[in-house]
């Protein structure tokens, strides 16, 4: 299995040091199902709110599935850790520092102002990108999974929500409490460009459906059908043990692959999705209820309003069902940049693009100690006592982007 076990040590070893007390939370950026995520600063070392960052709090004593979700915190501490330092990536989060308390894991990372791909996708005439601002995130986004597979990694959790706009308008995915590491020797396998057959398998299958291997793995202690096939995908399914569904549960129905949801082929189908998303401002393969979205996902092909281009040709080759054939199986992301959706784009030039589609406008007046800060215990205190809960302070998508089209240097 790939999931490791929890850190021991309590406080992370960081230039930047944590301290709990020291802490003032500016706002409430964004909460999720783990957790809840503040703009912070250091109260001492940076009293003006120079460089605030997003710190992420999970309350021990209050989590359902406890153990789940203190091992799910444990283990995007411990990824976040192996993407700092050398291994970091312009368009991948760094741990900036982590500390545990009694009642608290918290962890530091980068702040992102400019809100999450899908808000900014809902600002936009019609709901979608432009073929060349979908061209620029995906370009950023396949480069993030790339330094991810070569970590190692796979995500698992690629969606629009998943996908924070930096100050400077690149990319950073977050969120990577779902991912699984692969075997040594895939990672050699995959950077010396060959095939992609011994992937790592978690002790707790989270797949929607898994491959043969590990259907032969597995079969003696779950029902899993041998042949997969629409039919038994649905009678499979309720048969999962309570603790293989985490993924599923996060992960919405429409976004499952059919196959192979430990490996690394699984991004690439999330990108073929929302590439789709960010294009029609629609999911592919959303049926009436689960059921029908879950054979869609298994035989419907994706449909596409207008003339066939380089663009649905790269949807279709994501989104094939079977992952052996799947853009990106044989050769990683070298494929998936090869595409002549791709073509001419200066791959080395990303990171130095100085005016991404949208640039964040900078909100200072925010940060400053005359604002009203949330007191990180408290707000956990009320979330135990709902009938006195303060207003929601909920994230306010990114303030105004203002659109600077100049894509032209890459
Ligand atoms: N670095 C960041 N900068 C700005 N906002 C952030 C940052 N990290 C997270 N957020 C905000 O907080 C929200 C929740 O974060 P995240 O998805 O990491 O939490 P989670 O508890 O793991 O959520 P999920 O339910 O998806 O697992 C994000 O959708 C985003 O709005």
């Amino acid at each position: 299995m790939d999931t490791p076990p929890p850190p021991k040590q309590q406080k992370q070893s960081s230039s930047t040091e944590l301290d709990f007390d020291n802490l003032r939370a500016i706002k409430v950026l964004g909460k999720g199902a783990m957790g809840t995520v503040f703009l912070v600063h250091d109260r001492v070392a940076d009293p003006c709110a120079r460089t605030p960052y997003a710190l992420k709090v999970v309350e021990k004593s209050t989590l359902h599935m406890k153990f789940e979700a203190d091992r799910r915190a444990r283990w995007e501490i411990q990824v976040l850790t192996k993407l700092s330092g050398r291994n970091s990536h312009p368009f991948l989060p760094h741990l900036i520092s982590s500390l545990e308390t009694q009642d608290f894991l918290a962890w530091a990372v980068p702040f992102c102002s400019g809100g999450d791909l899908n808000v900014l996708r809902y600002r936009q005439h019609d709901r979608v990108f432009s073929p060349a601002v979908v061209r620029f995130y995906l370009a950023e986004i396949v480069c993030a999974l790339e330094h991810l597979h070569e970590m190692g990694i796979v995500y698992r959790d690629l969606k629009p929500e998943n996908i924070l706009i930096q100050q400077s308008g690149h990319v950073t995915l977050t969120d990577f409490d779902l991912s699984r590491t692969l075997r040594k020797r895939t990672v050699k396998t995959i950077l010396s460009s060959a095939d992609h057959h011994h992937f790592d398998q978690p002790a707790n299958p989270q797949s929607l459906a898994l491959s043969l291997d590990t259907q032969k793995k597995h079969r003696h202690r779950h029902p899993i059908p041998h042949r997969f096939d629409r039919r038994n995908l649905t009678r499979w399914l309720p048969t999962l043990p309570s603790n293989d569904k985490t993924g599923l549960k996060k992960t919405k129905s429409a976004r499952v692959s059919p196959r192979g949801w430990t490996r690394i082929p699984v991004d690439w189908w999330a990108l073929g999705i929302l590439t789709y998303e960010m294009s029609y401002g629609t999911t592919p393969f959303k049926g009436k209820n689960r059921k029908e979205t879950f054979r869609n996902i298994l035989s419907k092909k994706p449909e596409f309003v207008g003339k066939r281009n380089e663009l649905t040709d790269l949807i279709e080759r994501l989104l094939e069902k079977d992952p052996t054939k799947r853009l990106g199986y044989q050769r990683g992301a070298c494929e998936i940049k090869e595409h002549v959706f791709f073509k001419g784009l200066r791959w080395d030039l990303l990171t130095e693009v100085l005016r991404p589609p949208f640039i964040p406008a900078r909100d200072d007046t925010n940060l400053t100690e005359t604002t009203e800060g949330v007191d990180i215990r408290e707000y956990f205190q009320n979330l135990k006592a709902p009938p006195s809960l303060p207003p929601s302070r909920l994230p306010s998508p990114s303030s105004e982007c203002h659109r600077s089209m100049s894509l032209k240097e890459f």
